[in-house]
């Protein structure tokens, strides 16, 4: 509830009463959407609970541990995270389309990895990529100013989308991304995020993925998307052989230099292009998926609009933004951060055990997977005071500090935490502080999102706007 007395309570996933008995049902319910797994009434749980993972015939039982215990959280993520590695079978579902780079590597490879892919995203990093943002924010403006004030319904979530995907790209590659290459990439996309997400879940119940048919689809799309991103890495490239100038300000400039310190290599070949499909698959559906919720939930509360709209004004005038702007916009910064809460894109960590555990008061045999539900952990009654609503000024109040601590792991925690965190942060704030200063922003009648999550958390049925000048 805000000063006036204003309240929005944004869209839960379907009523989670109880798992279906069957476990052909509860293997389809999670093909929909893995929030199946957070059933209504564990909200409030602080410990970590076993759940029997449905199994076909001749298959090992094997148990799935989900942790809701601050403590124990920290002890995987962040004291001693290199004993719960990321999964045999997230690895298995991304190599198509990016090898085995940093997202799902382990041990020592990651860790060479991180070292080089780092030094792309350091503070220097992302204050040199912010001009090559701006011109993805001009480019949404302008596609967003041709359907305001004219009452047509506007597909939020594909515009975000196709804005993260130029952010990515053109502080990749200096270059725009052009529309022929974004509609190929992105129903590519669409079609292996589907077929990746199916495959873990089947996977878990003891499927070898490896025989299912749906592989070669799979592989075909990721090599429709490899294409879409070796055109320019091999312009790039070709340009350095024959000594022509280069960006030296862009991702790829730093991917193609950077040595890492301690094995003294270099990203080169192949490798450069999974780092790069990875980087590009990391780096545009999370911050899409987040700016579309954020974009519904503004829908709902014009006076949010009214302060992020005085702030923008307040800070940025009639010019264009600065990179030093960005940490002026307060409130915009504060009502994503909100949105992360509510919405994750995320959900949950995965991690699997490599020897016995005790968790909690749980013994967790070796080979077990491990989940992290950040999706549970944000909206945890014990941890978050209205934790259904949409309130972006918590983060102003003191007693929020302990949830933040305990609770608040949008972009994870610890080593593996998101290389990209400052930079989705910085390329959301400056959309949406652009999208507020110009518009106001509308719901549609009767258009109510459903949260799935697949890979990221979505709109299973889109996320739909008005656009109008404000008045
Ligand atoms: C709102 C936007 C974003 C959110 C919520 C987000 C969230 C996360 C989370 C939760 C993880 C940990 C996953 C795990 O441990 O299983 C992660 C890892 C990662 N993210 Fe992000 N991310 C965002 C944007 C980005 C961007 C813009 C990039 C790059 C341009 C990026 C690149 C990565 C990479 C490479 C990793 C793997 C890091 C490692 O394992 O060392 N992310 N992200």
């Amino acid at each position: 509830m805000n000063d006036r007395g204003e309240k929005f309570s944004p869209v839960l996933p379907k009523a989670q009463e109880a798992h279906p008995t069957h476990p052909l049902e509860r293997i389809r319910g999670h093909l929909r959407s893995s929030l199946g797994l957070f059933l209504k009434g564990s909200y409030d749980f602080v410990g970590v609970s076993r759940h029997a993972i449905p199994k076909l015939p001749f298959v090992r039982r094997r148990e799935l541990y989900n942790v809701r215990d601050p403590e124990v959280i920290r002890e995987i993520l962040v004291k001693r995270y290199r004993e719960f590695p990321k999964g045999e079978m997230m690895e298995r579902m991304m190599r198509k389309l990016s090898g085995y780079s940093i997202f799902v590597s382990n041990g020592e490879a990651w860790e060479r990895h991180r070292r080089i892919v780092d030094q792309a995203f350091d503070n220097a990093g992302v204050r040199n990529v912010f001009g090559l943002m701006r011109d993805a924010a001009d480019a949404s403006i302008a596609r967003l100013s041709a359907d305001a004030g004219t009452g047509r319904e506007i597909a939020i979530d594909a515009e975000m989308t196709h804005f993260a995907g130029d952010v990515i790209f053109r502080t990749i590659f200096s270059e725009p991304m052009s529309s022929d290459d974004a509609r190929r990439i992105f129903s590519a996309f669409d079609a292996f995020q589907a077929i990746a997400f199916a495959q873990g879940m089947i996977g878990l119940v003891g499927v070898p993925i490896h025989w299912l048919w749906s592989n070669r689809r799979a592989r075909r799309m990721a090599r429709e998307i490899r294409d879409v991103l070796n055109g320019p890495l091999q312009r790039r490239l070709k340009a350095v052989r024959e000594g022509r100038p280069v960006p030296t300000n862009d991702i790829l400039s730093v991917l193609m230099t950077a040595e890492d310190p301690v094995t003294r290599t270099k990203f080169e070949g192949e490798e450069l292009l999974d780092q790069i499909a990875m980087l590009f698959l990391a780096g545009h559906e999370t911050s899409a998926a987040g700016l579309a919720w954020a974009l519904y939930c503004l829908a709902h509360r014009l006076d949010t609009q009214v302060e992020m709209r005085a702030e923008a004004r307040a800070v940025l005038g009639d010019r264009q933004p600065e990179f030093s702007d960005m940490k002026r916009l307060e409130k915009t910064r504060d009502v994503f951060r909100e949105v992360l809460r509510l919405y994750p894109p995320i959900a949950y960590l995965s991690r699997d055990t490599e020897k016995p555990e005790r968790l909690g008061d749980q013994e967790v045999p070796c080979g077990s997977p491990v989940v992290v539900p950040i999706w549970l952990m944000h909206r945890h009654t014990g941890y978050w005071q209205d934790a259904n609503d949409f309130q972006p000024d918590r983060f102003t109040r003191p007693e929020t500090r302990e949830a933040q601590r305990c609770a608040y792991m949008p972009f994870s925690m610890g080593a593996r935490v998101c290389v990209g965190a400052a930079f989705a942060m910085q390329e959301a704030t400056l959309v949406l502080a652009e999208i507020l200063r110009r518009f106001e922003i509308r719901p549609v009648a009767g258009h109510e999102p459903e949260p799935v999550s697949r890979l990221t958390v979505r709109s299973e049925n889109g996320i739909r706007i008005f656009l109008d000048r404000p008045r």
